[in-house]
């Protein structure tokens, strides 16, 4: 069994589910919390449903501002829109052998934490999940979607065989990926091309395809976002490529977390998925006319909540 102690940061969708799995997995897992979600699972557990599973786990939490060690593996699962202040709140658990393993959406919050901790600390990652948290605080499953990936960016550190020992095998697929500020790019890509097709039309991907151009417009979004990536000199491969068209087509897929996000008045991750995706484009050269509209419409949506 691993000995690696992890910390995840964030006890929400993804960190609730994918800390939740690896607790159930007997990981040394404890979870960083702020004060209410705290009380909320002291009192009622952290409990993960939907699909038809009904789990409550007694988590260990430890709350912002008293942690009082560092841990071997620190799981970033906070929305973009909070990162600055999580970094200050898991600062304490980074010591010198530290790893952090984050798993939000777009790239701009490697920059913070390379900033922060230095790069060898940080590796790269991906999670693909479709989690919300409901009313009711649980983790609430909305589709089948449950894998991570993670890799060194450069060179790998000698701890992260230790790493995947201690996320493998854990309920979910796990993946030691040696390509992963590729995958990063392609998850990217993924991320905003059914982010903008949800937002930009107000529907989740079967409204958008039920109606005539709807298909033809999900394919030009995505072949925009795939043209940045290319540009970048992280062209998505041809295999994830042709999956990403597939999913942004499929009569049967919903909406990105962002797409929840939007629909619920909520800030959204926007300047992460589509700002910083379009401001590498001005600067590559690549036209992003639709990726510019789901841009502005966000500001706009972000503006008027304050
Ligand atoms: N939901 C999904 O299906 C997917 C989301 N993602 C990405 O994963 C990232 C996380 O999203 P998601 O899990 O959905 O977000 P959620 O909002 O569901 O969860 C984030 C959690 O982080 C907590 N949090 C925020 N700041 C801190 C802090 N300083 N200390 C401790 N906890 C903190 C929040 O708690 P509090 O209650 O205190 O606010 C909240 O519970 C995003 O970048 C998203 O794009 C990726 C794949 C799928
Ligand atoms: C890919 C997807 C749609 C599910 O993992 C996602 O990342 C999100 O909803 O933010």
């Amino acid at each position: 069994m691993s000995d690696v102690k992890i910390l995840v940061v964030g006890a929400g969708a993804t960190g609730g589910y994918f800390g939740g799995r690896l607790l159930q997995a007997g990981r040394d897992v404890t979870f960083l919390v702020r004060p209410a979600r705290a009380k909320l699972l002291r009192e009622r557990g952290l409990r993960i449903v939907g699909l038809g599973e009904e789990t409550t786990l007694d988590a260990p939490l430890v709350e912002t501002g008293s942690l009082d060690r560092a841990y071997d593996l620190v799981l970033l699962a906070v929305k973009a829109t909070g990162l600055a202040s999580a970094i200050d709140d898991f600062a304490p658990a980074v010591g010198p052998g530290t790893l952090i393993l984050p798993f939000l959406n777009g790239l701009a919050h490697i920059d913070a934490l390379d900033k922060r901790f230095g790069a060898d600390t940080v590796l790269g990652g991906v999670a693909k999940v479709q989690t919300t948290v409901d009313d009711d605080g649980a983790i609430r499953r909305l589709g089948p979607l449950q894998s991570l990936a993670y890799g060194a960016r450069a060179e790998a550190p000698e701890k992260l065989a230790d790493v995947h020992a201690a996320l493998n095998d854990a309920g979910f697929s796990a993946t030691l990926d040696e390509r992963i500020t590729e995958s990063m790019w392609a998850k990217w890509v993924f991320i905003a091309a059914i982010g903008a097709v949800n937002s930009l039309m107000r529907g989740t991907i079967g409204d958008v395809v039920a109606v005539p151009g709807g298909a033809e417009f999900a394919e030009a979004v995505v072949a925009e976002a795939a043209a940045v990536a290319a540009a970048a000199g992280y062209p998505v491969p041809a295999a994830d490529l042709a999956a990403t068209r597939k999913t942004v087509t499929d009569p049967a897929m919903g909406g990105s977390s962002l797409y929840r996000d939007l629909l619920g008045g909520h800030p959204v991750e926007g300047e992460q998925i589509f700002g910083d995706l379009t401001a590498r484009a001005r600067e590559l050269g690549v036209a992003t006319p639709l990726l510019d509209l789901v841009t502005l419409q966000l500001r706009v949506h972000q503006h008027r909540i304050g």
